[in-house]
């Protein structure tokens, strides 16, 4: 029996018909946000929650120091949305799709500390379905900076547009050498 693949899978980190051709962020792991191969990187770790299908998150508990300060004692704007970008960006293998950024907005509702113990929470809010009836392309995420009291310091929501992984496959297998 084949699988569902539209429900998430969160003890998969690609989707199935990936399997066996790893994107460039793999083979490379040097993802600013979470690539442990990237000395300069984030070294973002999510761990994601699929129990409501419907709603599935990505949280991330992180720390941040000097390297990346904007105002005084606080990160630099583009870093938030760099966070944000990637907490909603780790919804799309659970969801079994490859998507890129399409579109992102961003509250800054209140400066966000250095030096201090943080949540970086991603959620699905929705996939509009096509006239047809048929799964989208479009996929609408939710990210979250928060204070571990539950205090939101940033908010982003974004659309990711999911990528044809058989083109995306045939790329890859050009840059193979
Ligand atoms: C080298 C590549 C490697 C890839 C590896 C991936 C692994 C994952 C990596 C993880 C990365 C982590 C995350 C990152 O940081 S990803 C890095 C940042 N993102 C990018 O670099 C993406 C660059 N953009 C693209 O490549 C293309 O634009 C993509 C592929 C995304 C879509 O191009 P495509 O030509 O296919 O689509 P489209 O442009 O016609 O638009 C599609 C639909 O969207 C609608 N729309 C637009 N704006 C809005 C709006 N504001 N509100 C509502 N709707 C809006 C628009 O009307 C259209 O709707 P419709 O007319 O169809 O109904």
């Amino acid at each position: 029996m084949s699988k569902d693949t539209t429900l998430p899978d969160n003890a998969r980190h690609t989707p199935i018909s990936m399997d066996g051709n790893p994107t460039i962020d793999e083979r490379a792991n040097h993802c600013f946000g979470c690539g442990p191969a990237n000395p300069q990187g984030l070294h973002l770790h999510f761990t994601t929650d699929t129990s409501n299908p419907q709603a599935i998150t990505a949280t991330c508990h992180f720390q941040l120091d000097r390297m990346h300060e904007g105002p005084p004692g606080h990160i630099h704007g583009g870093i938030v949305a760099a966070l944000l970008d990637e907490a909603m960006s780790k919804l799309n293998r659970p969801l079994n799709v490859l998507a890129m950024t399409r579109h992102m907005e961003i509250d800054y509702l209140r400066p966000v500390p250095l030096y201090k113990p943080l949540v970086l929470i991603g959620r699905h809010l929705s996939r509009p379905a096509k006239a047809d009836g048929t799964p989208g392309r479009k996929f609408f995420h939710q990210g979250e900076i928060q204070l571990p009291d539950g205090t939101v310091l940033a908010r982003s929501k974004g659309l990711f547009i999911a990528i044809d992984e058989k083109l995306l496959a045939a790329g890859l297998a050009q840059t193979e050498t």
